[in-house]
């Protein structure tokens, strides 16, 4: 199958998608607040902005946790990393969708890849029990023949491990599926899977411009597939 993606870059031939979840089909920054911040108060800890959480976000649960930790000041991180994790989950789980909205072309995007025949996997580093309920709430777990989180495999992206795995699970070459992300954890995995990827512009991406960050494109919307 041949998508054509805008210009500079050509047309790709792929068979397959991996998808990324948060900052790339929904801004979960607003669910992340609410629940790190209830968190947060049942340990007794400041708060903290959605701005400075926006930085943290992409290496998974465990990292941001930790990361909230020590930007609240938390005296002994490994000492309440346990309790911290357990209050977060609960708030998670509890709110997962409330404060997180899908992004402006979405759904046109992901209807287009998919009515080009593509396989299509989500891989996100989210915890598979938050991932899989949020994509349900938004209307997007039709889309996917398989979906894969954070603790599905040993290793999380930026390691290619996950992203090769999803390629054996969807039965495609990694190099026929394009992995479609926001950071460059998503960009360094794909490098080292030897996957085409295209970045999103308005995602998460550690404080850094994404442009800076090699793709075969970086779009603005996902509907710029269906062009
Ligand atoms: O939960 C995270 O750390 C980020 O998840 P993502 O891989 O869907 O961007
Ligand atoms: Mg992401």
């Amino acid at each position: 199958m041949k998508l054509n993606l805008p210009t500079p870059a050509a047309a790709l031939d792929i068979d397959a998608v991996m998808v990324d979840l948060d900052g790339t089909m929904v801004n979960t920054l607003g669910d992340f607040a609410e629940a790190l911040n209830r968190m947060l108060a049942d340990l007794s800890l400041p708060a903290i902005a959605p701005q400075a959480i926006e930085n943290m976000v992409g290496k998974g649960s465990e990292n941001l946790i930790r990361s909230v930790l020590a930007h609240v000041g938390a005296a002994d991180i490994d000492a309440v990393y346990q309790q911290a994790w357990l209050r977060y989950e609960h708030h998670y789980l509890a709110i997962n969708g409330q404060f997180a909205d899908l992004y402006p072309g979405v759904l046109e995007g992901l209807q287009a890849l998919q009515s080009m025949g593509l396989r299509m996997a989500c891989l996100t580093n989210k915890p598979l029990s938050f991932a899989q309920p949020l994509l349900a709430a938004k209307g997007l777990d039709g889309f996917f023949d398989c979906v894969f989180g954070g603790d599905s495999f040993p290793r999380k992206k930026p390691d290619p491990m996950p992203l090769i795995e999803t390629c054996k699970a969807l039965g495609s070459e990694p190099a026929r599926t394009l992995m479609v992300g926001d950071s460059s954890n998503d960009a360094q995995a794909a490098h080292a899977a030897g996957c085409p990827v295209v970045l999103m512009t308005y995602g998460y991406n550690h404080g850094e411009p994404i442009t800076a960050v090699d793709a075969k494109a970086h779009l603005h919307s996902l509907a710029q597939f269906a062009v």
